[in-house]
């Protein structure tokens, strides 16, 4: 029969396909074997209804072969088959081929190696690994079977041909290996079990192929045991997939072995989360909350992601649309027969579909958490220990957009409670005067706690929040209130304590020294005021509202050339002697008197965990003290 022709447009996707980069190549065999298990599900769905099938699910089977010396590998399937019609409207036209129309939506030159990679390309995809394609194929029910055969862009031929049974061969004549392409490497039967295992595990008919094993020879000594190989016809795919089937039926071990296997995670998972819906999409998921952070997850080289599936075929290994960033430490499998392996059926509506999907696995991620936190304390605590960060990162992405979903699956350290707490166990225990929630942050609890600017509220037994993570103002700061009660930093703000008015008054007492200070110090300090919170310091530094000084050292660290800097509010103990002894010297001995104010400054600067502007100096004026 003459050669015909592909449709001119048909040339151009065989060109994208050939060209495609190297590392997507290893999707043809994904793609001609889905081919196969939709023409058996095709003949498996008419033999329901048409008795002259006589054919059962069980009886449908998928045949891999490879031959290294004709280097050839050859898929097939006792599915429905093709005659010559169908063959020349389904493999002579490409045009409708989903990552056609999908190129030209892009525009010429766009993203081709993405397209090819990420998404089913369908049969042309063999053309990739292969220079010549042979298909040989009986439609069911028919007499005639027909051969196909294509190099390429060049066009096709059919012929008559003999084929027992109903069914297709598609025989894929392997490439050449080129200077950086190994193409023989798909000759390997390793390769080939590892591809069918990595993109067709769960394809619901078996995937079997002949395989090369050992055992040891009957008869060989228990001393000398000598080994032969034999062959062995082997089902390659565990067909069907642990997500399929209902949660009861699975055991803990069960997820746990899949989890591990699948994620290349030695321990097993804290949770598991389980989700089927049926509706405007349908997809089922199996996702896991890892009981370790992977040691790059706070890093930018970690990728977030979970795999898609379309009717267990992967479609992507790592869908990060799926995930919102709160939830990224969640790995998983997502599998949705509303995602085709064809992206023809227009991406957008591909799009908007995933969109559905990840709104309702943020939805189905976060009341499990919520469930957790209610039911599981002790688990909830170790699961935020590792991943609580992120969701507070989570509070402060998109201007906020999510802290109201977020807020109340925060912990926090507490100054009253052992365990940590969240904000609304610390409402619930607020006093009936207490009007805002408040908080002091350091560098660790230790530190936060011998903060002098905490005792006050200590002895007035008001409860604070201990933050150590450099995150938490930032997250409080978003959050702004919470059940109508504002934030207040202890180490920052004004407390507003009740009868705390009247030591105001005593400002005016010592003006004159502090005006003192505030001249000595110039520049480095906003204001100088007597403290409200001082019981046994002599001193401390605020910030007022605003930049803190936890924030301004986050910034120091993440933009050293651009640092912010935080007011510095000094606030003197006009109880301590040591404010005595700076009032006499700054009337007596202003030098000296500057020298305590330098000494009082730096004091605080060091309590707050900032920089002194000059060590040396300091340590040399106390050593003088020391005379
Ligand atoms: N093994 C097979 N048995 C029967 N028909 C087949 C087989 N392989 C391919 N076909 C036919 O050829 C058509 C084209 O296949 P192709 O893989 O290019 O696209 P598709 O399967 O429709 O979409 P996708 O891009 O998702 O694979 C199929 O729709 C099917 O009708």
């Amino acid at each position: 029969m003459a050669k015909r022709q592909f449709k001119a447009e048909s040339k151009r996707l065989l060109d994208l396909m050939v060209n495609s980069i190297y590392t997507h190549k290893e999707i043809f065999l994904r793609e001609i074997i889905s081919n196969a298990s939709d023409a058996c599900d095709k003949l498996c769905y008419r033999g329901l209804t048409d008795d002259q099938v006589g054919m059962s699910r069980e009886d449908f089977r998928i045949e891999l072969s490879v031959d290294p010396e004709a280097r050839t590998i050859t898929v097939s399937d006792n599915g429905i088959g093709m005659n010559k019609e169908d063959l020349e409207n389904n493999l002579g036209v490409i045009a409708s081929s989903g990552s056609f129309q999908f190129k030209q939506e892009l525009g010429e030159g766009a993203a081709d190696t993405d397209v090819i990679g990420q998404f089913g390309v369908g049969f042309y995809s063999a053309f990739m690994v292969s220079d010549r394609i042979t298909v040989v194929t009986r439609k069911f029910g028919e007499d005639a079977a027909y051969r196909w055969q294509s190099s390429g862009a060049d066009g096709y031929t059919i012929n008559e041909c003999e084929k027992e049974g109903h069914g297709t061969d598609i025989i894929m004549h392997i490439k050449p290996d080129a200077e950086e392409e190994q193409y023989s490497e798909f000759l390997d039967s390793y390769r080939l079990q590892g591809l069918v295992k990595k993109y067709s595990d769960y394809i619901r008919f078996p995937i079997r192929m002949e395989v090369s094993k050992s055992r040891r020879k009957e008869g060989s000594p228990d001393d000398k045991p000598e080994y032969e190989t034999y062959r062995e016809v082997e089902t390659l795919n565990s067909m069907v997939p642990l997500w399929q089937r209902s949660r009861s039926e699975v055991s803990e071990d069960e997820y746990a072995k899949f989890y591990r296997d699948k994620f290349m995670d030695y321990a097993p998972p804290l949770k598991v989360i389980t989700a089927d819906l049926e509706g405007a999409v349908t997809y089922k998921a199996l996702l896991f909350i890892p009981s370790a952070a992977p040691y790059d997850f706070y890093s930018k080289e970690f990728e977030k992601g979970l795999q898609l599936y379309s009717n267990g075929v992967l479609i992507m290994d790592k869908c990060a649309d799926l995930l919102p960033e709160q939830f990224r430490f969640v790995r998983g499998v997502v599998d949705s027969p509303d995602l085709s392996l064809n992206i023809s059926r227009e991406l957008l509506q591909h799009d908007r579909q995933l969109k559905i999907i990840a709104r309702s696995l943020e939805k189905k991620i976060r009341s499990e958490l919520e469930k957790l936190l209610k039911n599981d304390r002790e688990e909830y605590e170790k699961f935020f220990s590792i991943f609580g960060r992120q969701l507070k990162y989570g509070v402060v992405a998109d201007y906020g957009a999510n802290k109201e979903s977020l807020q109340d699956l925060l912990l926090f350290h507490s100054s009253t409670q052992e365990k940590p707490t969240t904000l609304a166990e610390y409402v619930e225990r607020m006093g009936e005067g207490q009007k805002l929630i408040y908080y002091a942050a350091g560098e660790t609890l230790s530190a936060v706690d011998k903060l002098p600017q905490t005792e006050l509220l200590k002895e007035k037994n008001y409860e604070m929040l201990y933050f150590v993570d450099e995150v938490d103002e930032f997250a409080i700061q978003m959050i702004g209130k919470y059940q109508d009660k504002e934030f207040r930093s202890v180490v920052d703000g004004d407390l507003e304590l009740e009868g705390e008015d009247k030591e105001q008054e005593d400002d005016s007492a010592h003006r004159e020294t502090l005006d003192f200070v505030k001249e000595a110090l110039g520049d480095q300090v906003k204001e100088v005021k007597l403290s409200k919170k001082l019981k046994s310091h002599p001193v401390c530094l605020t910030a007022g509202p605003g930049l803190s000084f936890e924030m301004e050292k986050y910034f120091a660290a993440v933009q050293p050339d651009r640092p912010l800097k935080a007011d510095r509010i000094l606030e003197l103990n006009a109880a301590h002697p040591a404010f005595e002894a700076l009032e006499r010297a700054a009337s007596s001995d202003p030098e000296q008197g500057k020298k305590y104010a330098r000494l009082l400054f730096d004091q605080a600067l060091l309590i707050a965990g900032l920089p002194l502007e000059d060590a040396s100096a300091y340590t040399d004026f106390v050593c003088e003290l020391m005379k």
